[in-house]
């Protein structure tokens, strides 16, 4: 039977612990920060599923979670049924996922990137040169793609990372805020292309502060508030659990709700 395609999490909790300067910045004498608290969700294959949140609110901490870069305090992460911490290798293969504090060595080329994340995979070279000619293409990397990473623009990197990080043509992909920092140009290609992997049948799941974009491109939005997640659904759902004519209106009667405020 065919391996399902899924994010499952169930109960997931991440505390920080915080030096001292991280205490002074964050003017607390508590040495412990709960960045996610007890948040679970399911997202599937065939969608876009948006983390939605404003700053702070832990989206990057869930997302670096499923991608195993850090380890989850309590709870279980399933990727298409790996458990994050017991099978963090096999969860590696299955997913691609882009961060803004994952770079790209500025020394070397897209070229030269894309092949070393290719070989690292182990993919046959036949297959790399295949992947290159598409995602060049789509991104149009073909005109800096022997440029050093360091020469070229904030869309042009991000453009490049996302190649670099879709070299193994993923079933699961994770993209923490995707657009940030590019113009309309650019940022409309990059949500072009994942809905492009969303009709693939590939599973998309992005964190955005940006309510637009999420009501635009997300298939459904989980709003995630001091950790915690405080409503999830379809755009349609949300709109009408609220009464709220738009996805901000909606967000800000969950917020208040969040708050305690009337
Ligand atoms: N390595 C860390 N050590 C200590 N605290 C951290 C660390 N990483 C994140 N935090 C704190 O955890 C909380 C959640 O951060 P996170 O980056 O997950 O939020 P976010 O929703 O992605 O926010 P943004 O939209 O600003 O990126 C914040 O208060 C942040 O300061």
């Amino acid at each position: 039977m065919d391996q399902v395609v899924e994010i499952n999490i169930q109960g997931l909790s991440k505390v920080y612990k915080l030096n001292k300067k991280q205490m002074q910045e964050s003017h607390t004498k508590n040495p412990k920060k709960t960045a996610v608290d007890d948040l679970s969700l399911t997202a599937r294959q065939g969608e876009i599923y948006g983390l939605l949140g404003p700053n702070g609110a832990g989206k990057t901490t869930t997302l670096r979670c499923i991608a195993t870069i850090i380890k989850p305090t309590a709870g279980q992460v399933y990727v298409n049924g790996h458990e994050v911490q017991k099978e963090p290798e096999e969860v590696r293969k299955c997913i691609g996922f882009l961060t803004s504090d994952i770079k790209l060595d500025p020394q070397f080329s897209v070229d030269y990137m894309f092949d070393f994340f290719g070989e690292l995979r182990g993919l046959p070279r036949q297959k790399i040169k295949e992947r290159k000619k598409e995602l060049f293409d789509y991104f149009q990397i073909g005109d800096f793609a022997h440029k050093k990473i360091k020469e070229l623009s904030t869309g042009m990197k991000q453009k490049a990372a996302i190649a670099v990080s879709l070299v193994h043509d993923p079933e699961i992909i994770i993209f923490d805020e995707p657009t940030n920092g590019l113009d309309i140009i650019t940022a409309r290609s990059v949500t072009d292309y994942l809905r492009k992997l969303r009709d693939d049948g590939k599973l998309v799941i992005v964190s955005t502060h940006i309510m637009s974009e999420a009501e635009k491109l997300c298939d459904r939005i989980g709003i995630i508030i001091d950790g915690k997640k405080t409503a999830e659904g379809t755009l349609k759902e949300l709109l009408e659990a609220t009464g709220a004519g738009d996805l901000e209106d909606a967000f800000f009667e969950y917020y208040k709700a969040a708050k305690g405020e009337a």
